[in-house]
């Protein structure tokens, strides 16, 4: 008899999938970050790895699965294969191409699209009930198509839209005030990236309004210039880039915190980019920022915020603009 059947008995076969299976699309720098985050994190225990690049998925998988013992020995799996990735409660895609030299945002945009037409409807067919959590820019946009092209409700398509540049915003507020980041809060909602809107009526310290302290904070009356906080979340992405080329760390921090807040159901409020469509005056289908509670059926509530008719007028600009966009994209 096999050494296995005289170690073990068999009582029943072990259950093949758990119920916190994440994948991960795209093993680049922002996948990559992902994956570790969230098992770092302890987020999931079984985790599956898809991209096109046979090679350096395979390579990343067994550098991943080295470590297991270390990470509460999670499974980790890799395939070019979509059905690896069956039965997963939640599938971040952060797939793309790099935008090149001199192409348009709608030649990037068609250019990804197309890639997702090849990823959405594989997710979709293999995990039917799964939640999915866009990374891949313009992230807003094509959180967008990830829904049209899955066919799923609203609720369980989400793009991780302005979490990270709230998560910078409150870094930067944090160096300001020398208060640790978790305890200075700040909403940034809206596009995600260079027209991103901060709401600084909600910027807050235990609840004490800046703007209460500085009646013209995030004008251009404000002597204490707080508008440079939301300028400089805009800045240091392109500094990031300027120094090391891509974004990894911050964005896969913040999508390991998304997949546990959904994960663990726990209703935490995020600024996340979902369907807005009624909110703030926007008619048309888009996807953009607002603070959202997050749990297993993915987006439950929209927080219904009082916005300045400035604030307003900025979500309206980025709608139309992406809808602009978003008419002449071939499906
Ligand atoms: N939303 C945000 O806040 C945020 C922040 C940083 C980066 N991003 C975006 O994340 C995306 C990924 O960034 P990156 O630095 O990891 O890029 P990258 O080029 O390092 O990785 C992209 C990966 O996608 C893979 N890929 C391409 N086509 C594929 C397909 N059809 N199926 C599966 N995999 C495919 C590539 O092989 C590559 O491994 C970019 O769109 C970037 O702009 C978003
Ligand atoms: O930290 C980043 N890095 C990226 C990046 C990562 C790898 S290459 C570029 C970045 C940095 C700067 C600009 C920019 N613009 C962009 C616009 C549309 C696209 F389809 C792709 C990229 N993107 C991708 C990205 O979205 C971010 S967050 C970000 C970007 C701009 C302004 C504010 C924030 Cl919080």
């Amino acid at each position: 008899a096999l050494l296995k059947n005289k170690l073990l008995n068999t009582v029943i076969e072990p259950v093949s999938t758990g119920r916190n299976k994440v994948t991960v699309v795209g093993v680049g720098q922002v996948g990559m970050a992902c994956a570790f985050s969230i098992l770092s994190d302890n987020v999931s225990s079984d985790l599956v790895l898809v991209d096109v690049m046979a090679d350096k998925l395979r390579g990343e998988m067994m550098d991943l699965q080295h470590g297991s013992a270390f990470l509460k020995n999670a499974k980790i799996n890799a395939s070019t294969d979509y059905s690896a990735t069956a039965n997963s409660s939640l599938c971040v895609v952060t797939a793309g191409a790099r935008q090149r030299e001199g192409e348009t945002r709608l030649d990037l945009v068609q250019r990804n699209t197309d890639i997702f037409k090849g990823i959405i409807p594989q997710l979709v067919k293999y995990s039917p009930d799964t939640i999915l959590l866009i990374v891949s820019n313009p992230v807003d946009i094509l959180t967008y198509v990830a829904w049209k092209l899955s066919g799923l409700p609203k609720n369980r398509v989400i793009g991780s839209g302005t979490n990270l540049d709230s998560a910078r915003f409150r870094f930067l507020l944090s160096q300001r005030l020398n208060i640790a980041p978790t305890s200075c809060h700040g909403w940034i909602i809206g596009e995600h990236g260079d027209t991103s809107v901060p709401v600084w009526s909600g910027v807050n310290v235990a609840g004490v309004r800046l703007r209460d302290l500085n009646e013209n904070i995030g004008t251009d009356k404000d002597t204490e210039n707080w508008g440079e906080l939301h300028k400089q979340v805009v800045d240091s992405a392109y500094e990031v880039i300027k120094l090391k080329g891509y974004t990894s760390w911050a964005i896969g921090l913040s999508i390991a915190n998304l997949a546990s807040a959904i994960l663990r159901n726990s209703n935490q409020v995020h600024a996340v980019s979902t369907m807005v469509t009624g909110y703030h005056g926007i008619k048309n289908d888009v996807f953009l920022s607002l603070p959202c509670t997050l749990g297993e059926g993915g987006v439950s509530s929209i927080v219904k915020q009082k916005l300045t008719e400035g604030e307003t007028a900025l979500l309206q600009k980025s709608a139309d603009m992406m809808h602009e966009v978003q008419k002449d994209l071939k499906f």
